[in-house]
């Protein structure tokens, strides 16, 4: 897969976890979670953390990491919340 496509090739995949909700899936985990959504906002919370000392101690590898950890986690939550990912680049689009 071509890198350029990875965003939308996730969110694909998450959208599909979020429908067909297939047993041992982490994906699937978060949307039937008994915290609800809050299971991800704590995620979106601690992932935010961990880049930020990452960021503080010049980890540049880490820094990568834990933000994948992040965007991950925040594609999900706009699926929960029926947002696209499509909705994000336009917004960012829009800015310039
Ligand atoms: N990109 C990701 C992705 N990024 C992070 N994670 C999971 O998010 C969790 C992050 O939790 P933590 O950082 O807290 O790490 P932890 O392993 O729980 O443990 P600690 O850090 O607390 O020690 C881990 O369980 C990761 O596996 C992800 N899980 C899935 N995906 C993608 O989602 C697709 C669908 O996967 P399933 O969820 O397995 O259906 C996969 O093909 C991937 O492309």
């Amino acid at each position: 897969m071509p890198s350029e496509a990875v965003l939308d090739e996730l969110f694909a995949t998450i959208e599909s976890r979020k429908e067909e909700l297939p047993e041992g899936s982490y994906t699937a985990s978060l949307f039937t979670h008994e915290k609800g959504e809050n299971a991800v906002l704590e995620k979106i919370g601690e992932e935010t953390t961990e880049a930020i000392l990452a960021a503080k101690d010049d980890d540049r590898e880490e820094l990568t990491y834990e933000s994948a950890d992040l965007v991950y986690h925040l594609l999900v939550l706009f699926a929960m919340k029926d947002l696209d990912v499509d909705d994000l680049r336009e917004e960012l689009r829009d800015r310039f």
